[in-house]
């Protein structure tokens, strides 16, 4: 684990996006632990993660020509990795997101800000089963764009719709690169170190046996 992954799960846990309990997720699958990014709720906090998810985006040499931030909380993850591109990077990238229901007034229709086109980088919170990110590669597809790459936080590492992980699916199915900034096995690899997270440690394991990726 680097640095920077340790002061990320650093920053999840104190600003309480990082969570211990007993949590439903999209899948279905109930968790003892969840990412939270709603927690993220003010400015100050919002600037600095997207500071990191720039720099994530950044290091990973990935190329893109746009962001897309999926419906609800990529919105302002993609939001806030483009202001920080744009102030930390000098790179003014588009962006677009999309809604969860299309809007019948107005200007209409699901996708918002700039059209998608080019190379266009998936900017999301977690991926578990990878149903929102396959959404996301659908929709960029059917406007004729090309996905460039998923970027989230937490991967979760869990299996999709085999066994592999949905990240690595992902990655297999549609030739791109899945960025985290860190993913299940920081985690694991940070609650061991602490005494007082080996009840959580422990929970851990077991749910990864149970939906994690084998071997
Ligand atoms: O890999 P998956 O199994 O799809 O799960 C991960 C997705 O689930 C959540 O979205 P959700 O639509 O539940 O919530 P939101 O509206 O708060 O973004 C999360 O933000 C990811 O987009
Ligand atoms: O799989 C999900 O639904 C999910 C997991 C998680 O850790 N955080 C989240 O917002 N959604």
């Amino acid at each position: 684990m680097h640095d920077y992954q340790r002061e990320f799960i650093e920053l999840t846990l104190a600003r309480d996006v990082l969570r211990f309990g007993e949590f439903t997720l999209k899948s279905g699958r109930v968790s003892p632990y969840f990412f939270n990014m709603g927690r993220i709720d003010s400015g100050a906090a919002l600037a600095r993660l997207g500071r990191a998810y720039a720099a994530a985006a950044v290091r990973s040499g990935v190329a893109f020509d746009m962001l897309f931030g999926p419906a609800y909380k990529g919105i302002a993850l993609a939001a806030a990795t483009a202001i920080a591109l744009a102030d930390g990077q000098g790179r003014d990238v588009p962006w677009a997101y999309n809604r969860k229901e299309a809007k019948a007034h107005g200007e209409g229709g699901t996708l918002v800000g700039a059209p998608l086109k080019g190379r266009v980088l998936i900017v999301d919170d977690v991926m578990t089963a990878g149903t929102a990110v396959r959404e996301s590669l659908d929709l960029i597809r059917a406007q004729g764009a090309e996905p460039a790459g998923v970027l989230i936080a937490l991967d979760r590492q869990e299996r999709g719709q085999g066994e592999l992980s949905a990240a690595q699916e992902v990655a297999a199915q549609f030739g791109i690169p899945v960025i985290a900034i860190a993913s299940l096995a920081d985690v694991l690899t940070y609650a061991g170190e602490r005494p007082e997270l080996a009840a959580e440690h422990e929970r851990l394991l077991a749910y990864r046996a149970e939906y994690g990726v084998k071997g």
